[in-house]
């Protein structure tokens, strides 16, 4: 009959997912709308996980945290204009922190927008988001869907990774092609993140400058912990000699409580060490550009530094050795380099040991506090307990000071554990990282949060009972942003800009949406609460109440702010 005669069909819709699928990628984190929600029925009746949000950020941060843990780019897809809108800090947030993300956004058509005739959410996305993203892409046929989101996923993570937007006007969805054309106009992308070797000379300056140091020092950034050379690193560390730091994200790298950890006594390895190795770490704000008191006397130091972006170099001060490649191609030769002769001076290994060991021993009494309400330390002690016992679990962490006193308390022991405000120190990523994590891993999920931090995403709550997720939140409720004792200073009604409402119950939030809420006032039930929590694997949310008064401004970074010389607040 005809119809067994006439060309199978396809269209966009189809050839979206078909690209997506064919490499190798089977998470979306979404929220639904015109004119993406057929597409993402589809897509879930194509067997992909269509994580679907309450707002646009979350599900854009989940898809950034989702390319930092797996290295294939995480796919976030929205609505056209608001929704698009939502979805850009989360796009520039991985840009910022080179976590490889793909950004999805229907638009309104071209010919309209162009003209500016008000379509519907008229906007001119791509415009928009380029300077936002590493690269950023409109699709207009369907023929071209296979090369355009080819394109998407290598400009996401080759080189150094970051967020990639991709612009599908509403027409291109219905376009109908012949099936078997559009099968042949897919694109598998091939190897978009070769091997790069640095080049023999840099090897070799890198090596005369270890091998001739008093006191080195190699310093760990979460691109290290990116590109999953985990046990080449370990064994450059161990057969070197050479102590380490590790930023945020690259914490469990080796294991916090390693012999050769220099965490708690990083002022002395700043200020001290002569030879200085970054290793998928930025000479940034967070590590004071490489100069000031932080780093002793002035041109003291000899940097090494080991990334795949030619163009970071010199970027704060003077790279004396840059090894420009990726990390386990580099840290592969360098381990070549070092066999049979790389160990540094005793003494120095013992003067950074000594520092740390004293630096323990003052902290361990405050972690042992079981003062009621809680202050900062009493309750990291306790959740330090639980990750050293469960170094598997997964760590989500945002606020000011539960964010800063949670780094340096609470210790990991393996790669990629650690989730938390990165670069920016952007709050809001809580629950949508908390969300991929789950989703990405399968394993449990800690969430510590600020409670002013957990405020900004702490409706995917529901999301997170909706799919049943393993996730324990436990929201550090001091009344405020950094601590709840500000006042209004003219003393009228309204309260300070920097406080909450005093004893909320942020655990009926989750109740109200079927999870299991906790309210805990002293270290003994927070500790019992998350063990429950961990053990059940329900979606749980533990209101632990802290000392209003316990925190300080802006946790670390209070120096950060600017304050008025003529008046004093
Ligand atoms: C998107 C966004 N908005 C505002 C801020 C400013 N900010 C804000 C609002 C913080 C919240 C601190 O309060 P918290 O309750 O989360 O944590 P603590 O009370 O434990 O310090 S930390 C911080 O830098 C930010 N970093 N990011
Ligand atoms: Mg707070």
């Amino acid at each position: 009959s005809v119809v067994e005669d006439a060309p199978a069909l396809t269209d966009g819709f189809q050839l979206v997912i078909d690209a997506l699928k064919l490499n190798d990628i089977n998470n979306l984190y979404v929220v639904p709308g015109i004119p993406i929600s057929d597409l993402l029925r589809m897509a879930q009746a194509e067997g992909m996980r269509v994580v679907s949000f309450r707002h646009e950020q979350n599900a854009g941060n989940a898809a950034a945290i989702a390319g930092f843990m797996t290295k294939k780019p995480g796919v976030c897809m929205t609505v056209s204009a608001p929704g698009f809108l939502n979805g850009l800090t989360a796009l520039a947030n991985a840009t910022t922190n080179c976590f490889p993300m793909i950004l999805i956004s229907g638009s309104s058509e071209r010919e309209i927008v162009d003209l500016q005739q008000g379509d519907y959410e008229e906007m001119d996305q791509l415009a928009i988001a380029k300077p936002l993203c590493k690269a950023a892409f409109r699709i207009l046929h369907a023929q071209d869907i296979g090369i355009g989101v080819a394109r998407a996923i290598r400009a996401a993570v080759s080189g150094r990774p970051g967020g990639v937007y991709l612009d599908l006007p509403a027409k291109l969805f219905s376009q109908v092609m012949d099936a078997a054309e559009g099968a042949k106009s897919l694109v598998k992308v091939v190897d978009p993140t070769p091997a790069q070797y640095p080049s023999a000379d840099a090897v070799n300056r890198a090596l005369d400058l270890l091998k001739g140091a008093k006191r080195p020092l190699v310093i760990f950034g979460k691109g290290a912990a990116y590109a999953q050379a985990d046990e080449t690193i370990r064994s450059f560390v161990e057969k070197s000699g050479i102590p380490f730091l590790q930023m945020s994200m690259a914490k469990g790298l080796l294991p916090d409580t390693h012999p050769q950890s220099a965490g708690a006594a990083r002022s002395l390895v700043l200020q001290e060490a002569d030879v200085v190795m970054l290793v998928g770490a930025r000479l940034n704000w967070l590590l004071s550009h490489g100069k000031g008191k932080t780093w002793g006397k002035p041109g003291s130091k000899k940097f090494i530094q080991v990334d795949i972006e030619p163009r970071e170099m010199d970027s704060n001060v003077e790279i004396h050795a840059p090894l420009v490649g990726d990390i386990a191609s580099v840290m592969e030769v360098l381990l070549k380099g070092i066999e049979g002769g790389l160990t540094p001076p005793a003494d120095w290994m013992a003067t950074v040991a000594a520092k740390r060991e004293q630096n323990v021993a003052k902290m361990a009494p405050k972690l042992m506090s079981n003062a009621s309400p809680m202050n900062f330390h009493g309750a990291l002690g306790a959740l330090r307990r639980v990750i050293k016992e469960r170094p598997d679990a997964m760590l989500v962490n945002e606020g000011a000071n539960t964010l800063d006193l949670a780094r340096g308390i609470i210790d990991m022991y393996e790669p990629r554990k650690r989730l938390d405000v990165g670069t920016w120190g952007v709050m809001g990523v809580g629950m949508g990282y908390a969300v991929a994590a789950a989703v990405e891993s399968g394993k449990p999920v800690l969430a510590v949060e600020g409670d002013s931090a957990f405020g900004f995403s702490g409706m995917e709550v529901e999301t997170i009972c909706r799919y049943n997720l393993p996730v324990c939140i436990v929201i550090f409720n001091n009344n405020g942003i950094y601590r709840g004792t500000d006042v209004n200073p003219t003393g009228g009604n309204d309260p300070s800009p920097m406080v909450f409402v005093p004893g909320s119950r942020y655990d009926k939030m989750m109740e109200a949406f079927g999870g299991v809420g906790v309210h805990v006032t002293n270290p003994d039930e927070l500790y019992r609460a998350v063990n429950e929590a961990m053990d059940s694997g329900r979606p749980t949310l533990i209101n632990a109440v802290i000392d209003p008064a316990a925190g300080t401004e802006s946790g670390n970074i209070g120096s950060l702010n600017p304050t008025s010389s003529v008046r004093k607040m």
